[in-house]
């Protein structure tokens, strides 16, 4: 089966599991279909069939993941859980490669890059200085009563800012502090709309901000200080 074939195998299955799973808030982010601004864009050359395949791969681990957490399996499907997992864990193990060739998270062209630490962001409009877009958070992400657990919603916030501060041929910046207010509750399993936009950038020092918001409701605003790496710095 080709790469595409697999996308629209995927595609199909998320449509019948999402009718499905909407009550559970299981949350199955769109994919690949949301044109981006350049200057938000690619890094790996698009078309790269192998990042589009490890790319579907990881929108299943999320899926999967959020299966995870809103099951209540049996002592049987545990075991047989855990004992496949350990059998990947076996396979992979000896896969690892340094830092800079790993896939995970290296995936520019792909919304959400290729991991599973934070919700996919789909951007869906930048320029030089602003991006927008949407993210879901699923079940995964739950805190507690429905509500996005309070830590990963300034993962997500450096996720975006992060990425903006770097964006535009500007040299790269490391996060110096990232501050987060939560207005309101972020429901998990509900399409967000995510706006961020830049401050300031004077010197070394980009300050940009952010805004997660459920239809008209702010549920959660962020601010953080980027500075720019000097020549040499780690
Ligand atoms: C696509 C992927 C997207 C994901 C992106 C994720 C981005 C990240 O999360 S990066 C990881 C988390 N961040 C880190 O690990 C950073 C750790 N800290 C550091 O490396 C350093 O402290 C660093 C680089 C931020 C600043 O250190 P250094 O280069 O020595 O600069 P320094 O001279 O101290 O500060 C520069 C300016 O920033 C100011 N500044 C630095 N930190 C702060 C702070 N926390 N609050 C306020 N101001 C600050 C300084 O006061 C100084 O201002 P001025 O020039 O006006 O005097």
């Amino acid at each position: 089966m080709t790469p595409r074939e697999n996308v629209r195998n995927a595609d199909e299955i998320s449509t019948v599991i999402r009718d499905d799973n909407a009550m559970l808030g299981l949350g199955i982010p769109e994919r690949h279909d949301v044109p981006v601004a350049e200057s938000w864009a690619a890094l790996v050359k698009p078309g790269d069939e192998n990042s589009t395949e490890y790319g579907d791969m990881i929108a299943q681990l999320r899926d999967f993941l959020n299966y995870v957490t809103a099951a209540r399996p049996d002592s049987d499907t545990v075991a047989a859980l855990r004992d496949d997992l350990e059998r990947w864990g076996r396979r992979l193990a000896p896969m690892a490669v340094p830092e800079r060739d790993q896939m995970f998270g290296h995936l520019r062209d792909l919304h959400g890059r290729g991991q599973t630490m934070s919700p996919t962001f789909v951007a869906t409009e930048a320029d030089r200085d602003n991006v927008w877009g949407t993210v879901r958070f699923g079940r995964y992400f739950l805190g507690g009563n429905g509500a996005v657990h309070g830590g990963a919603i300034p993962l997500f916030f450096d996720e975006v800012l992060g990425r903006l501060a770097n964006s535009s041929g500007r040299r790269h910046s490391r996060t110096a502090y990232l501050n987060t207010d939560y207005r309101s509750v972020t429901p998990v399993g509900v399409d967000l709309t995510v706006h961020g936009w830049f401050v300031s950038e004077e010197g070394r020092k980009r300050v940009l901000r952010a805004e997660l918001r459920s239809g008209d409701v702010v549920c959660a605003e962020a601010e953080g200080l980027f500075v720019r790496l000097n020549p040499g710095q780690p």
